[in-house]
């Protein structure tokens, strides 16, 4: 405890830094003051594509150290740090568009008072009025972009706020916790060399707290060696927990990229879904807590034990119960969002892989403009057989809107909007207006091609937002909030429908703002936490837990960077000779076994990607080039990506009994089933912009990934480059630019910031 001291920064900042121990998070505070200082006084950049500033000094790991008392038994050491994750500085443009806040929701009938501040009642729902929605009609879906200017980063300044932060030491533990042992890499598992065990810190995945079936299926997809990640570790320890008064959980979960994250979300969603079939969790309180005073900070640190959750005082003069779900086709209970539907196909097929025993529902929204092939009159058996196909496949889609009756479904994973639209209806954001403007003809054919909503959301008691970063960023943060504003009301408690980026350098620690207590349980996951986020966080949900890896904000341990100069040339044809230098090494080495890896190259700009492609197509390199507007997109399937993503790991025989101690057999690789081919014959190339640079797991035989355009910021960059070394699996990012002689500044200045990302 005596290690939680605070003491006055002694360089410019004039803030105050938490000391543990031996001081060296006070030294890192001091010396990244300095640097912020030495930034300030330097010329400012005007360049579009000027990088991140200070994005490691506040995500070292070392400031994670922990206090002597918080050592483990073995080697590892687990903690929770009082220093918090302050995140990535914010974009010019989040700080530019500062939008009003919406409040509250309103009674049923509704007063002119709260009419005119734009709320509404629809089919007995209450939501924010069409009008209100008005701006909602610039919704862009799939336009997963991380933040285009970084002018304002050094103004970003550390909050010390006393908001849980929970992380894990990888001190000593580094190589076991991404020792991956993965048999779809064909790598044999080493055998798990784990520390001690101290009680505390699970790393295994045992049951429990893990259930027999879900900790089976997990042997099946990691195999049989495989141990929990730092992420899947700290989720173990705290999404599992089952405290005594109930409250719904907030988390934040944030590691560095191919870390395992959708592991460390799903395995607490699902087992609470199969615990609860039958038995859903009403809303039953708003929970309002009491402020946290400097005691709490120091209790939750000195009892790593005891839950990070401070316990809140329940209102219970605001007890209200979940409204009886009404008749919709489907009624979900646990919705996951992801900014593009080919990661909600990803996701879907990923979580199918891991229910297999415990039987779970699952079915992906990411099916926008498909007619429904369910007919209304399909008999009871008939709906089920279809049923049953769509949600055992891979990646299988559903589209109810002409079916009858409800269909049991467990979970949906889509886009924001997919969500909305089906919990609203179809195009109801064409219906922005209360009231017909004058001469307005087609009123009243827009208003009746509103679809009947098909999702009802009072049964959901789960929300995890995939991707936080993006989507609560300007472009997608209305269709968020409003989502997760329409699961709250139709729980039975409205929320205000908050549009409020905050500014760079706002100090939120001194805001006023509400809480926000959503009535389910809601989780966030992100490999980057820009500024944006972290200060909306610590506004809006001060009670809510952050579980941070160490190597957040890094590079995977296993990716190596590696820089190539233009030659000054055709850049088209550097890039070209660069594949050639990748797959002649490939064939010289070995490593590959006689395959030759694959690559992914992204630029900034739609029409570099078609002129790079055509280009390479020319030369005898067949690749497969995608953009926003590709028509591959559009297809409702994630086909365009094969030989790219991941397959996920299909059903293996029923075994005869899935907690019997007997492992079992490792499923077929995906590999096995290709046969080797070269550039030539079958695309060894993708190339694309940074809409698909999130959340995909893509192939461990995707050994390069080639970034061509200088990237826009650190988020982007590690997003990109994440997309190669997942799992433990190795990868090389190449990175073009022109890196001698006049003009080579720029190349230089990613370079060093670059090398930041690298421990
Ligand atoms: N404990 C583990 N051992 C071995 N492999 C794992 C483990 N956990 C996850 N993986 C594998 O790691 C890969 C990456 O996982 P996942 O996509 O969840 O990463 P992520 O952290 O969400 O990445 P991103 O930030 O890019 O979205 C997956 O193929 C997954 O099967």
């Amino acid at each position: 405890m005596s290690s939680l001291l605070s003491s006055p920064c002694s360089s410019v900042c004039g803030g105050y830094v938490h000391r543990s121990r031996a001081s060296f998070s006070a030294l890192m505070h001091t010396s990244s003051c300095l640097r912020k200082q030495a930034v300030a006084h330097r010329k400012p950049k005007t360049s579009r594509t000027k990088l991140a500033q200070d994005l490691k000094s506040n995500t070292k790991p070392e400031l994670y150290d922990s206090g002597p008392s918080f050592k483990t038994a073995g080697s590892s050491s687990f903690t929770r740090d009082p220093v918090p994750h302050t995140g990535l500085p914010q974009t010019d443009n989040q700080s530019s568009q500062k939008r009003q806040l919406r409040q509250p929701r309103p009674p049923r009938r509704l007063s002119e008072e709260m009419r005119s501040r734009g709320w509404d009642v629809d089919g007995g729902r209450q939501v924010p009025s069409y009008k209100a929605l008005r701006s909602a009609s610039r919704f862009k879906e799939d336009r997963s972009r991380n933040g285009r200017d970084d002018a304002s980063r050094s103004d970003a300044r550390r909050h010390d706020a006393d908001r849980p932060v929970v992380s894990i030491s990888d001190r000593g533990r580094r190589s076991p916790s991404l020792r991956i042992a993965n048999h779809l890499t064909k790598i044999q598992p080493p055998a798990p060399s784990l520390p001690a065990l101290d009680g505390d810190f699970p790393q295994t995945f045992i049951s429990p707290p893990l259930m027999p079936g879900l900790q089976w299926c997990l042997k099946q997809v990691l195999g049989t060696g495989a141990v929990p990640t730092a992420i899947q570790s700290l989720s173990l320890k705290h999404l599992f927990k089952k405290p005594k008064v109930h409250r719904w959980k907030q988390y934040l979960l944030a590691s560095e990229t191919g870390s395992g994250k959708s592991i460390a979300y799903l395995m607490p969603v699902l087992q609470a879904l199969k615990e609860s079939e039958g038995n859903p969790t009403p809303a039953t309180s708003v929970e309002t807590t009491r402020p946290r005073s400097p005691t709490d900070e120091t209790s939750s640190v000195s009892d790593t034990s005891s839950t990070p959750e401070i316990a809140p005082v329940a209102d219970t003069s605001s007890v209200a119960t979940t409204p009886a779900a009404p008749q919709y086709s489907l009624n979900p209970r646990a919705l996951i969002l992801a900014p593009t539907h080919e990661l909600s196909r990803q996701l879907t097929g990923f979580a199918k892989s891991l229910i297999h025993e415990i039987k779970l529902r699952i079915l992906c929204a990411s099916r926008a403009n498909t007619r429904s092939t369910l007919k209304p009159s399909l008999s009871s058996s008939q709906m089920a057989q279809e049923m049953h196909k769509a949600t055992d496949g891979e990646g299988a889609e559903l589209h109810l809107a002409a079916a009858q009756g409800t269909h049991p479904v467990d979970m949906i994973v889509g886009t924001p909007t997919k969500l909305l639209e089906m919990a609203r209806g179809r195009g109801w954001s064409r219906q922005i207006d209360d009231a017909p403007l004058p001469g307005d003809k087609d009123y009243n054919h827009r208003r009746q091609q509103v679809g009947t909503p098909e999702m009802g959301l009072a049964n959901v008691e789960w929300v995890v937002v995939d991707e936080a970063d993006v989507l609560l960023d300007p472009d997608f943060q209305e269709t968020t909030r409003t989502l997760l504003a329409d699961i709250s009301a139709a729980r039975g408690h409205p929320v205000p429908v908050i549009v409020e980026p905050i500014a760079a350098g706002e100090d939120v620690s001194k805001a006023t703002a509400t809480p926000l207590n959503y009535p389910f349980n809601f989780l966030l996951t992100s490999a980057t936490i820009p500024f944006a986020l972290s200060a909306y966080l610590e506004k809006f949900h001060p009670e809510l837990t952050r579980l941070v890896s160490p190597n957040l904000h890094q590079l995977p341990k296993s990716l190596q960077t590696e820089y190539v100069s233009w030659s000054g040339g055709n850049k088209s044809a550097d890039i070209e000779r660069r594949l050639r230098r990748v797959w002649s090494e490939d064939s010289t080495s070995g490593k590959m076994q006689g395959k030759l890896s694959k690559v992914i190259i992204f630029c900034n700009k739609n029409t570099k990607v078609v002129e790079l492609g055509e280009y390479l197509t020319e030369k005898g390199i067949q690749n497969v080039a995608l953009t926003s507007e590709s028509s591959a997109r559009k297809h409702g399937s994630n086909h365009h990506l094969d030989g790219f993503l991941r397959p996920p790991v299909k059903k293996v025989p029923e075994p005869t009994s899935p907690s019997s101690s007997s492992d079992p057999a490792p499923s077929p690789t995906p590999e096995a089933a290709v046969t080797p081919m070269t550039p030539a014959d079958a695309p060894h190339v993708m190339i694309t912009t940074s809409l698909l640079s999130r959340g995909l797991d893509f192939a461990p035989d995707i050994r390069h990934v080639f970034i061509v355009d200088e990237p826009r910021n650190l988020i982007d960059f590690l997003h990109r480059a994440g997309r190669s070394g997942r799992a433990g699996a190795h990868g090389k990012v190449v990175i073009f630019g022109k890196m001698k002689g006049r003009g080579s500044a720029q190349a230089k200045d990613v370079r060093k910031r670059v090398a930041t990302l690298s421990s």
